[in-house]
Protein backbone atom coordinates (compact mmCIF):
# COMPACT_ATOMS: atom_id res chain seq x y z
CA UNK A 1 0.00 0.00 0.00
CA UNK A 2 1.53 3.24 -0.65
CA UNK A 3 1.18 5.66 2.29
CA UNK A 4 0.47 9.21 0.94
CA UNK A 5 1.79 11.86 3.55
CA UNK A 6 4.80 12.89 4.79
CA UNK A 7 7.13 11.40 7.57
CA UNK A 8 9.47 12.18 9.72
CA UNK A 9 11.26 8.93 11.63
CA UNK A 10 13.49 9.15 14.66
CA UNK A 11 14.83 12.69 12.88
CA UNK A 12 17.69 13.94 15.19
CA UNK A 13 20.40 17.77 15.00
CA UNK A 14 22.36 18.66 17.25
CA UNK A 15 24.60 22.36 16.45
CA UNK A 16 27.41 22.37 18.67
CA UNK A 17 26.39 21.35 21.89
CA UNK A 18 22.65 21.96 21.22
CA UNK A 19 19.76 19.02 20.51
CA UNK A 20 17.43 20.79 18.06
CA UNK A 21 15.98 17.73 17.51
CA UNK A 22 15.98 14.77 19.43
CA UNK A 23 14.58 11.49 17.50
CA UNK A 24 11.78 13.40 16.01
CA UNK A 25 9.30 10.95 14.51
CA UNK A 26 5.80 12.64 12.91
CA UNK A 27 3.70 12.05 10.22
CA UNK A 28 0.92 14.36 8.20
CA UNK A 29 -1.57 12.47 5.96
CA UNK A 30 -2.10 13.69 2.59
CA UNK A 31 -5.42 15.86 3.06
CA UNK A 32 -4.94 16.80 6.68
CA UNK A 33 -3.74 19.66 8.25
CA UNK A 34 -1.21 19.48 11.15
CA UNK A 35 -0.56 22.22 13.55
CA UNK A 36 2.74 22.08 14.54
CA UNK A 37 3.58 23.94 18.32
CA UNK A 38 6.24 24.41 20.51
CA UNK A 39 7.94 27.25 22.94
CA UNK A 40 10.57 29.77 21.19
CA UNK A 41 13.65 27.24 20.35
CA UNK A 42 11.70 23.85 20.64
CA UNK A 43 12.85 22.52 16.78
CA UNK A 44 9.79 23.60 14.59
CA UNK A 45 11.72 25.63 12.14
CA UNK A 46 14.38 22.85 12.27
CA UNK A 47 12.31 19.96 11.09
CA UNK A 48 10.69 21.96 8.79
CA UNK A 49 14.18 22.52 7.52
CA UNK A 50 15.05 19.02 6.87
CA UNK A 51 12.31 18.88 4.49
CA UNK A 52 13.54 21.24 2.37
CA UNK A 53 17.28 20.18 2.47
CA UNK A 54 18.14 22.85 4.24
CA UNK A 55 19.29 20.87 7.59
CA UNK A 56 21.08 18.14 6.99
CA UNK A 57 19.65 15.20 9.92
CA UNK A 58 22.07 13.84 11.75
CA UNK A 59 20.38 10.58 11.98
CA UNK A 60 16.48 9.68 11.28
CA UNK A 61 14.53 10.13 7.93
CA UNK A 62 12.40 12.30 6.11
CA UNK A 63 10.20 10.40 3.63
CA UNK A 64 7.47 11.65 0.85
CA UNK A 65 4.92 8.44 0.05
CA UNK A 66 7.17 6.09 1.74
CA UNK A 67 10.10 6.79 -0.21
CA UNK A 68 13.25 9.16 1.18
CA UNK A 69 12.58 12.83 0.01
CA UNK A 70 15.01 14.14 -2.63
CA UNK A 71 14.87 17.47 -5.17
CA UNK A 72 12.29 16.00 -7.35
CA UNK A 73 10.02 15.74 -4.82
CA UNK A 74 11.05 19.12 -4.00
CA UNK A 75 9.51 20.54 -6.55
CA UNK A 76 6.44 19.16 -5.70
CA UNK A 77 6.52 20.76 -2.50
CA UNK A 78 5.21 24.28 -1.32
CA UNK A 79 7.18 26.10 1.61
CA UNK A 80 6.76 29.32 3.52
CA UNK A 81 9.83 29.88 5.14
CA UNK A 82 10.24 32.28 8.17
CA UNK A 83 12.53 34.42 7.09
CA UNK A 84 10.89 35.79 3.70
CA UNK A 85 13.22 35.10 0.49
CA UNK A 86 11.68 36.83 -2.44
CA UNK A 87 13.50 39.24 -5.00
CA UNK A 88 12.90 42.78 -3.56
CA UNK A 89 13.20 44.53 -6.70
CA UNK A 90 11.12 42.64 -8.69
CA UNK A 91 7.57 42.87 -9.30
CA UNK A 92 5.10 40.53 -7.72
CA UNK A 93 3.45 39.12 -10.54
CA UNK A 94 6.89 38.86 -12.31
CA UNK A 95 8.12 36.97 -9.48
CA UNK A 96 5.04 34.85 -8.81
CA UNK A 97 5.41 34.01 -12.78
CA UNK A 98 8.58 33.20 -12.55
CA UNK A 99 8.68 30.81 -9.30
CA UNK A 100 5.73 28.94 -10.52
CA UNK A 101 8.17 28.20 -13.88
CA UNK A 102 10.76 27.13 -11.62
CA UNK A 103 8.14 24.54 -10.06
CA UNK A 104 7.91 22.92 -13.32
CA UNK A 105 4.66 25.10 -14.23
CA UNK A 106 4.50 25.79 -18.65
CA UNK A 107 4.31 29.91 -19.12
CA UNK A 108 0.32 29.91 -19.29
CA UNK A 109 -0.47 27.79 -16.40
CA UNK A 110 2.54 29.84 -14.40
CA UNK A 111 0.77 32.92 -15.50
CA UNK A 112 -2.76 31.44 -14.49
CA UNK A 113 -1.98 30.47 -11.56
CA UNK A 114 -0.34 33.72 -10.52
CA UNK A 115 -2.75 35.96 -11.37
CA UNK A 116 -5.49 33.62 -9.61
CA UNK A 117 -3.20 33.78 -6.18
CA UNK A 118 -3.12 37.36 -6.84
CA UNK A 119 -6.95 38.00 -6.85
CA UNK A 120 -7.81 35.66 -3.80
CA UNK A 121 -5.11 36.88 -1.75
CA UNK A 122 -6.49 40.46 -2.19
CA UNK A 123 -2.98 41.59 -3.72
CA UNK A 124 -5.03 42.44 -6.95
CA UNK A 125 -3.98 45.95 -7.04
CA UNK A 126 -0.07 45.42 -5.84
CA UNK A 127 0.35 42.70 -8.68
CA UNK A 128 2.84 45.81 -10.99
CA UNK A 129 4.27 46.61 -7.49
CA UNK A 130 8.17 45.62 -6.33
CA UNK A 131 8.47 43.62 -3.42
CA UNK A 132 10.31 46.10 -1.71
CA UNK A 133 7.32 48.17 -2.22
CA UNK A 134 4.91 45.64 -0.48
CA UNK A 135 3.74 45.85 3.00
CA UNK A 136 4.83 43.63 5.97
CA UNK A 137 2.10 41.97 5.77
CA UNK A 138 1.74 42.32 1.59
CA UNK A 139 4.86 40.83 1.49
CA UNK A 140 3.67 38.13 3.83
CA UNK A 141 0.87 37.13 1.50
CA UNK A 142 3.53 37.38 -1.35
CA UNK A 143 5.66 34.25 0.40
CA UNK A 144 2.23 32.65 0.71
CA UNK A 145 1.10 32.76 -2.91
CA UNK A 146 4.80 31.32 -4.13
CA UNK A 147 4.09 28.30 -1.86
CA UNK A 148 0.98 27.45 -3.26
CA UNK A 149 1.57 28.36 -7.06
CA UNK A 150 2.41 24.91 -8.25
CA UNK A 151 -0.27 23.06 -6.13
CA UNK A 152 1.88 21.29 -3.77
CA UNK A 153 1.27 17.72 -2.99
CA UNK A 154 2.63 19.11 0.94
CA UNK A 155 2.73 22.26 2.47
CA UNK A 156 5.12 23.38 4.61
CA UNK A 157 4.54 27.14 6.89
CA UNK A 158 6.78 28.31 9.41
CA UNK A 159 4.38 30.89 11.59
CA UNK A 160 2.27 32.02 8.12
CA UNK A 161 -0.17 33.55 10.83
CA UNK A 162 1.78 36.21 12.95
CA UNK A 163 1.61 39.69 11.47
CA UNK A 164 -1.40 38.95 9.33
CA UNK A 165 -4.63 41.55 9.69
CA UNK A 166 -7.87 39.65 10.83
CA UNK A 167 -9.12 39.45 7.29
CA UNK A 168 -6.02 38.01 6.22
CA UNK A 169 -6.00 35.78 8.61
CA UNK A 170 -9.47 34.59 8.42
CA UNK A 171 -8.44 33.96 4.19
CA UNK A 172 -5.34 32.14 5.11
CA UNK A 173 -7.59 29.59 7.28
CA UNK A 174 -9.96 28.54 4.33
CA UNK A 175 -6.64 28.90 2.14
CA UNK A 176 -5.09 26.05 4.45
CA UNK A 177 -8.76 23.86 4.79
CA UNK A 178 -8.88 24.15 0.92
CA UNK A 179 -5.26 22.92 0.25
CA UNK A 180 -6.27 19.67 2.81
CA UNK A 181 -9.39 19.34 1.12
CA UNK A 182 -7.66 19.42 -2.69
CA UNK A 183 -5.74 16.09 -0.98
CA UNK A 184 -2.55 18.10 -0.12
CA UNK A 185 -0.70 16.92 3.27
CA UNK A 186 -0.24 20.41 5.34
CA UNK A 187 2.50 21.32 8.27
CA UNK A 188 2.10 24.95 9.97
CA UNK A 189 3.45 26.07 13.13
CA UNK A 190 1.79 28.94 15.14
CA UNK A 191 2.15 30.35 18.35
CA UNK A 192 -1.97 31.36 18.11
CA UNK A 193 -3.28 28.46 19.59
CA UNK A 194 -6.78 29.41 19.21
CA UNK A 195 -6.34 29.30 15.97
CA UNK A 196 -4.70 26.38 15.06
CA UNK A 197 -7.94 24.31 16.99
CA UNK A 198 -10.00 26.66 14.24
CA UNK A 199 -7.91 25.10 11.65
CA UNK A 200 -6.29 22.00 12.52
CA UNK A 201 -8.07 18.52 13.29
CA UNK A 202 -4.22 17.12 14.36
CA UNK A 203 -1.24 18.68 16.21
CA UNK A 204 2.42 17.78 16.90
CA UNK A 205 3.77 19.75 20.56
CA UNK A 206 7.48 19.55 20.62
CA UNK A 207 9.81 20.92 23.35
CA UNK A 208 13.80 21.50 23.75
CA UNK A 209 14.15 18.76 20.57
CA UNK A 210 11.57 16.25 21.70
CA UNK A 211 7.93 15.44 20.43
CA UNK A 212 5.86 15.80 24.04
CA UNK A 213 2.98 14.67 22.25
CA UNK A 214 0.93 14.36 18.86
CA UNK A 215 -2.59 13.26 17.88
CA UNK A 216 -6.01 14.34 16.88
CA UNK A 217 -6.99 17.83 18.95
CA UNK A 218 -10.42 16.56 20.87
CA UNK A 219 -8.73 12.87 21.51
CA UNK A 220 -5.61 14.49 23.39
CA UNK A 221 -8.47 17.24 25.31
CA UNK A 222 -10.20 14.19 26.23
CA UNK A 223 -7.48 12.68 27.13
CA UNK A 224 -6.01 15.18 29.63
CA UNK A 225 -5.48 14.31 33.15
CA UNK A 226 -7.47 17.92 33.60
CA UNK A 227 -10.59 19.44 33.15
CA UNK A 228 -11.60 22.98 33.00
CA UNK A 229 -14.40 24.84 34.72
CA UNK A 230 -15.62 28.11 34.45
CA UNK A 231 -18.51 29.95 36.58
CA UNK A 232 -19.75 33.07 36.41
CA UNK A 233 -20.15 34.14 39.99
CA UNK A 234 -22.75 37.24 40.80
CA UNK A 235 -22.74 38.26 44.55
CA UNK A 236 -19.60 36.25 46.05
CA UNK A 237 -17.65 37.67 48.49
CA UNK A 238 -14.10 39.22 46.34
CA UNK A 239 -11.13 37.12 46.53
CA UNK A 240 -13.31 34.00 46.94
CA UNK A 241 -12.14 30.62 45.45
CA UNK A 242 -13.62 27.16 45.77
CA UNK A 243 -12.34 25.16 48.70
CA UNK A 244 -12.14 21.72 46.65
CA UNK A 245 -9.43 19.47 46.63
CA UNK A 246 -7.57 19.13 43.48
CA UNK A 247 -9.15 22.44 41.89
CA UNK A 248 -7.23 25.08 41.36
CA UNK A 249 -7.95 28.78 40.13
CA UNK A 250 -6.44 30.14 37.35
CA UNK A 251 -8.07 33.13 36.40
CA UNK A 252 -10.71 35.57 37.83
CA UNK A 253 -12.35 38.92 36.25
CA UNK A 254 -15.18 40.48 37.10
CA UNK A 255 -17.25 37.62 38.95
CA UNK A 256 -15.56 35.10 35.73
CA UNK A 257 -13.34 32.44 37.38
CA UNK A 258 -11.48 29.89 35.23
CA UNK A 259 -10.73 26.59 37.04
CA UNK A 260 -9.13 23.92 36.54
CA UNK A 261 -9.86 20.45 38.03
CA UNK A 262 -8.04 17.07 37.91
CA UNK A 263 -10.10 15.01 35.83
CA UNK A 264 -11.70 12.94 39.32
CA UNK A 265 -13.34 15.71 40.93
CA UNK A 266 -16.65 16.10 40.86
CA UNK A 267 -17.96 19.38 39.43
CA UNK A 268 -20.82 19.22 41.47
CA UNK A 269 -18.70 20.04 44.20
CA UNK A 270 -17.64 23.38 42.76
CA UNK A 271 -20.83 24.20 41.68
CA UNK A 272 -22.05 23.55 45.32
CA UNK A 273 -19.54 25.88 46.60
CA UNK A 274 -19.91 28.36 44.42
CA UNK A 275 -24.09 28.80 45.30
CA UNK A 276 -23.31 28.42 48.84
CA UNK A 277 -20.65 31.77 47.83
CA UNK A 278 -23.22 33.68 45.57
CA UNK A 279 -26.03 33.62 42.35
CA UNK A 280 -24.38 31.54 39.91
CA UNK A 281 -25.07 32.82 36.22
CA UNK A 282 -23.57 30.15 34.44
CA UNK A 283 -21.35 26.77 35.10
CA UNK A 284 -19.60 24.96 32.22
CA UNK A 285 -17.78 22.23 32.63
CA UNK A 286 -15.16 20.16 30.14
CA UNK A 287 -11.97 18.77 28.76
CA UNK A 288 -9.39 21.64 28.79
CA UNK A 289 -9.13 24.06 25.35
CA UNK A 290 -5.92 23.02 23.14
CA UNK A 291 -3.92 26.37 25.36
CA UNK A 292 -4.23 24.81 28.83
CA UNK A 293 -3.44 21.19 27.09
CA UNK A 294 -0.55 23.07 25.94
CA UNK A 295 0.40 24.84 29.60
CA UNK A 296 -0.46 21.55 30.65
CA UNK A 297 2.34 19.73 28.38
CA UNK A 298 5.19 22.23 28.41
CA UNK A 299 4.24 24.56 31.42
CA UNK A 300 7.41 24.36 33.04
N1 LIG B 1 21.92 27.17 12.27
C1 LIG B 1 21.90 27.03 13.60
N2 LIG B 1 23.04 27.07 14.32
C2 LIG B 1 23.02 26.91 15.66
N3 LIG B 1 21.90 26.70 16.38
C3 LIG B 1 20.74 26.64 15.73
C4 LIG B 1 20.66 26.81 14.31
N4 LIG B 1 19.37 26.70 13.93
C5 LIG B 1 18.66 26.49 15.07
N5 LIG B 1 19.48 26.46 16.15
C6 LIG B 1 19.06 26.18 17.54
O1 LIG B 1 18.22 25.04 17.52
C7 LIG B 1 17.16 25.20 18.47
C8 LIG B 1 15.84 25.06 17.75
O2 LIG B 1 15.61 26.23 16.96
P1 LIG B 1 14.35 26.39 15.99
O3 LIG B 1 14.55 27.67 15.21
O4 LIG B 1 14.15 25.16 15.23
O5 LIG B 1 13.16 26.59 17.03
P2 LIG B 1 11.64 27.00 16.79
O6 LIG B 1 10.80 26.00 17.51
O7 LIG B 1 11.38 27.21 15.35
O8 LIG B 1 11.56 28.40 17.57
P3 LIG B 1 10.65 29.73 17.35
O9 LIG B 1 9.27 29.40 17.84
O10 LIG B 1 11.34 30.71 18.26
O11 LIG B 1 10.73 30.11 15.90
C9 LIG B 1 17.38 26.55 19.14
O12 LIG B 1 18.09 26.34 20.33
C10 LIG B 1 18.22 27.30 18.12
O13 LIG B 1 19.00 28.29 18.76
Amino acid sequence: MEITGLELTSVTKRFGDIVALDAVSLGVPAGRVLGFLGPNGAGKTTAMRTVFGLVVPDAGEVRWGGRPVGPSERLRFGYMPEERGLYPRMALLDQLVYLGRIHGLGAAAARGSAARWIERLSLGDRAGARIEELSHGNQQRAQLAVALLHEPALLVLDEPFAGLDPLAVRTLAEVLRGEADRGAAVLFSSHQLDLVEDVCEDVAIIDEGRLVVAGHIDALRQASTRRRIEVRLEGAAPGWRPEVPGVELVEEQDGRLRIVARGDVDPARVLDAAQRAGRVAAFSYGPPSLAELFMEMVGR
